[in-house]
């Protein structure tokens, strides 16, 4: 326990001004605690029987994540136990948070639709919706960085993902593009997966990260919406909780494009209150990562 940090003052403050004193404490709560480990089968290269069975015979017991297809959870291990087991190798699970594995299940992503993962690296999104539309939608997958362009390459491969992957910057792209989705993941500061275990995670958090993540989420989001097809949905996201990153920066955006949220729920979910109805906070605790999931139809 003596190595817990504090938050630091600047988000103690924005916490206790968006949320107040009682959900703040529930939050620095969420960020003090061991979260669990959860992978997803990726149902383009096993079945789940195939993989639990595989598992069993490790000697590791896992159980399903019910709310969510092909999660589950480690209940007497960790991701370490898995690095050198063809299930990994062979791209049959990904190792995913539960708040990761939401954003995609929001997009109603089919066959045949053309769809953008705007900010995509390392892939667990980008591959999860290859997943659901059993590799038969037209998905393109923007990063910016190069060094995580190849770790998303890398992953769309071993995984046996149809992607097309663009490594440049997402807000230059051209707009004569047009998606019938988008799952824009944005960047943001992280404010969601804090870990007060882990004094260098808290280190590089800072309110310059926060202001600059807002100002280039507004940049995204501007072209995402200038490149989705007119009445078409596309899904905003980010795992920060901060309403700068999130409620704000939709406010800003979504009039300039005459764009409407969509209303969405999901079950079972620790929650924060929004400042806009219809989408979600996800409160972190043991299960979750603090994430904010919005659908906007143009
Ligand atoms: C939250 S992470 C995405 C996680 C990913 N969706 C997943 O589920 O694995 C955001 C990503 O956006 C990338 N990024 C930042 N600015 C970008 C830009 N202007 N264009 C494209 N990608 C960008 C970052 O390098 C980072 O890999």
């Amino acid at each position: 326990m003596e190595n817990i940090v504090d938050i630091p003052k600047f988000l103690n403050d924005l916490l206790n001004k968006q949320y107040g004193n009682e959900l703040k404490n529930e939050i620095i709560k969420g960020y003090k605690s061991k979260r669990i480990t959860s992978f997803r089968v990726n149902t383009l290269k096993a079945t789940d029987l195939e993989v639990l069975d595989e598992i069993k015979n490790m000697g590791i017991d896992c159980k399903a994540y019910s709310d969510i297809p092909h999660a589950y959870i480690i209940t007497n291990g960790t991701a370490k136990d898995f690095y050198d087991t063809k299930l990994v190798k062979d791209g049959k699970i990904y190792f995913q948070s539960l708040s990761s594995m939401l954003p995609p299940l929001f997009l109603d992503a089919k066959e045949k639709e053309t769809i953008l993962d705007m900010a995509a690296a390392p892939g667990g999104k980008t591959t999860e919706l290859a997943a659901i539309t059993n590799n038969k939608a037209e998905i393109t997958a923007c990063e910016v960085n190069k060094i995580r362009a190849e770790r998303l390459k890398y992953n769309i491969n071993l995984q046996g993902a149809n992607v097309f992957v663009m490594n440049q910057d997402a807000k230059r792209l051209d707009d004569y593009f047009s998606f019938d989705k988008i799952l824009l993941d944005a960047p943001c500061s992280g404010a969601g997966t804090l870990d007060l275990n882990n004094p260098k995670n808290i280190k590089s958090f800072s309110f310059e990260l926060v202001k600059n993540s807002a100002k280039l989420q507004e940049e995204l989001l501007k072209k995402a919406l200038k490149i989705l097809k007119p009445n078409h949905e596309m899904i905003y996201s980010t795992c920060s909780i901060l309403a700068l990153e999130n409620e704000d920066v939709l406010n800003k955006v979504l009039k300039q494009f005459n764009a409407k949220i969509v209303p969405i729920s999901f079950p079972n979910l620790p929650t924060l209150p929004s400042k806009i109805d219809g989408t979600i906070l996800v409160r972190p605790n043991e299960y979750f990562e603090g994430f904010f999931i919005a659908k906007i139809k143009k």
